[in-house]
């Protein structure tokens, strides 16, 4: 143990997969000793790298002549709170992962950098900006009585009280998250909000509302397409309190937020909560532990919540509050209708009675949005001489064919090639594209509509920076006729001039593996559903309508829809999941282990399997994952379940202890609440 003169020692954490602490020397002599919650670059190996101080120490075990020294304490930025540290250690336990790797990233860049020339820079920055702060909403639309007393629960609740807020498609959810808000920052006068929303897509119209009815606070907003420098500020914004209101996508559930008196989570069912890669966490989830611990309230707003937060209402862990009317006066929800395709056989992907219905939205200059969740021209291209199909020959999938860029595209592993002129099996030259993808039936409808002003809004046309927003903004503006769509634009979107939806093949949901599959489907159905007749009764004062063109007219899942039926079809399903030991009434774990072979991978988890044995935990038999191949790598997976979960965590700590010390060249990661599997 080494005794230091003068010296202190920084217990720094770093983004690296070691689940270690590490002690650095620095000179505290005179000088104030640095704290936890404080970063510091540090050198490590033979880089330098930002760490983040967890303790401060007089003595180290490490031996002297071992010690390195820190290089330098980030005094300019104040420490992370006590809470914060706390927020990525409950992470980083929850998660099973070190807890360097979930603070650090969950950083700005440019606070870790080896120089602070940006750093500085953004403090500059902060400092010029106005200080002045009025928490006074501007132009405070009249409530209805359902949304009065909804704003009113939130925006008057003490304490740790989580709510959910289930209110139908249009019934002015915002508006309540609105003048709650308002209620919170008058009475708090230091006070901070986060807000999150799913999809950064629906950020800018929010932002909008926001900025117009508090013009007089601060903004930040925290998600994926900031440049550095604008991450770097608007973070320091929220961590030094004076951004007052953080909006952001799932990430800023990680933000600084010192004075954070409410959170709210809008479309709170929707699965981009979820990271799905790295750290897999749920923003959801890390947003009520965080309200408990700040012993703050939080809202959770759905029109189809998950059943994981629907339990907890009907439980009574969270109050439920309803809001079943659309807030527009004279807007209702729209009339949802099958159409069988057994019947009205499609033409280029559109049964008879949906032309007819976009025409008479034509002639009635209304919009009308077209929902079909496949990108590209055609998910396959195929030889009808010998049956060759377009498969991709790194990934266990197809290779979808974008006609307007005459390329075929795997949309696993972005392998990319021209469009094949032969068959590369047998020479025939007659390829088919088969299936039909948003490319495909916009081209279907620019030959039915000659004069219709049609637009393609998913991944594929909204590459560029900025395009996603000016596509919206151009049907906001009514520059768009028919909209057609992935579920980029299913959710959230207030479009005004909207009366028809039709939705396109959404059957092959109804069979998938996925116990999970038809939760998602229903909410996927009823959140585009709710894009149409938000603004009331339409020019020709019929009510708005919704299309859905199945071959299983008869599905229980799409009666459920028709009659907008919420409430008994997630009954329905608890009580299904309950019978059947599925989550919520189960937790769960999942070891994914990636190989060049399968059998490698394969047996790697058989040997973890058999690493520890628990009565009460359930460790299944290794099995390929659904989609088994990705650039060129074999994936498996092995399931962990319990009853409880503080069992499923305690045993996964043991057992990744040992799994740890396991050699082997397989990739492996644990996911914890596997929403995918
Ligand atoms: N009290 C009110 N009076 C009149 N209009 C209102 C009122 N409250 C909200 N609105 C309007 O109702 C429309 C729908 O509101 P909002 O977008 O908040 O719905 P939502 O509940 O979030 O729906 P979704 O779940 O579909 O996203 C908006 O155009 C909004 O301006
Ligand atoms: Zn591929």
């Amino acid at each position: 143990m080494s005794g230091l003169l003068n010296h202190c020692i920084l217990q720094v954490v770093l983004d690296t997969p070691l689940h270690a602490v590490f002690d650095y020397r620095w000179p505290c002599a005179g000088a104030e000793r640095p704290q936890a919650g404080q970063l510091a670059l540090v050198p490590f190996g033979r880089r330098e790298v930002a760490g983040l101080i967890v303790g401060v120490a007089d003595s180290s075990d490490v031996p002297a002549d071992k010690l390195k020294d820190a290089l330098a304490v980030r005094s300019q930025l104040s420490p992370l709170s006590p809470q914060w540290l706390a927020l990525a250690g409950f992470a980083a336990d929850y998660y099973q992962r070190p807890l360097g790797e979930v603070a650090l990233p969950g950083l700005p860049k440019n606070t870790r950098l080896a120089t602070t020339v940006a750093l500085d820079r953004a403090l500059k920055k902060l400092a010029k900006l106005d200080t002045a702060h009025d928490g006074t909403p501007l132009n405070v639309p009249q409530l209805n009585p359902a949304q009065q007393q909804a704003a009113d629960a939130i925006g008057g609740a003490q304490g740790y009280l989580p709510t959910l807020l289930h209110g139908v498609t249009g019934s002015g959810k915002t508006e309540v998250y609105l003048q709650a808000c308002a209620q919170v920052l008058a009475r708090e006068p230091d006070g901070q909000i986060l807000i999150l929303v799913p999809e950064i897509n629906l950020t800018p119209q929010l932002e909008g509302n926001i900025r117009a009815r508090f013009p007089g606070v601060m903004l930040a907003t925290l998600h994926s397409s900031l440049s550095e420098g604008e991450r770097m500020l608007h973070w320091l914004a929220a961590h030094e309190g004076r951004a007052r209101i953080v909006l952001g996508t799932r990430l800023a559930i990680l933000a600084s937020l010192p004075a954070l008196k409410l959170i709210v989570i809008d479309e709170e069912h929707d699965p981009s909560y979820k990271q799905q890669e790295g750290l897999r966490y749920s923003a959801r989830d890390l947003a009520v532990w965080r309200a408990r611990q700040l012993n703050i309230p939080i809202v959770l707003g759905s029109a189809t919540p998950s059943l994981e937060s629907w339990q907890h209402a009907q439980s009574g862990r969270y109050r439920l509050l309803t809001l079943r009317e659309r807030a527009v006066q004279n807007a209702v929800l729209p009339r949802i209708s099958l159409l069988d395709m057994e019947r009205d056989k499609p033409q280029d992907g559109l049964t008879s009675a949906l032309v007819a219905a976009l025409r008479l939205r034509m002639e009635r200059g209304e919009q009308s949005l077209l929902f079909l969740n496949r990108r590209g021209y055609a998910p396959v291209i195929c030889c009808e001489a010998c049956g060759w199909i377009s498969n991709c020959h790194r990934c266990t999938a197809y290779m979808v064919l974008h006609r307007p860029e005459h390329r075929l595209r795997c949309h696993h592993c972005s392998l990319e090639m021209r469009i094949p002129r032969h068959c590369p099996d047998c020479g025939n030259v007659d390829l088919q594209p088969l299936g039909r993808g948003t490319q495909r039936v916009e081209e279907g409808l620019q030959q039915l509509f000659p004069a219709a002003r049609i637009l393609r809004i998913d991944a594929d046309s909204t590459r560029r920076k900025g395009s996603a927003q000016a596509a919206f903004d151009s049907v906001h503006r009514g520059e768009v006729d028919i909209l057609i769509g992935t579920q980029m634009v299913a959710k959230g979107h207030d479009f005004k001039n909207l009366t028809l939806v039709g939705i396109l093949n959404p059957d092959t949901a109804l069979f998938s593996q996925d116990y999970r599959a038809s939760e998602r489907l229903f909410a996927q159905l009823m959140q585009v559903a709710g894009r149409a007749g938000r603004a009331g009764q339409s020019a020709g004062g019929s009510v708005s309508e919704v299309l859905i063109q199945t071959r299983y007219p008869q599905h229980p899942l799409y009666g459920s829809v028709v009659r907008h039926d919420y409430d008994n079809f997630a009954s329905a399903l608890l009580e299904e999941r309950q019978q059947a030991a599925l989550p919520p009434f189960l937790y769960q774990a999942l070891l994914r282990a990636e190989a060049p072979e399968l059998a490698t991978a394969i047996d790697f988890l058989t040997q973890a399997r058999d690493l520890l044995v628990h009565p009460e935990v359930t460790l299944h038999d290794p099995i390929p994952m659904s989609m088994t191949r990705v650039h060129n790598v074999d994936r498996a997976q092995l399931l962990l379940e319990a009853a409880s979960r503080p069992l499923l965590q305690a045993f996964l700590k043991e057992w990744l202890q040992v799994l740890r010390t396991v050699k082997t060249r397989v990739k492996w990661s644990l996911e914890v609440d596997p929403v995918d599997i």
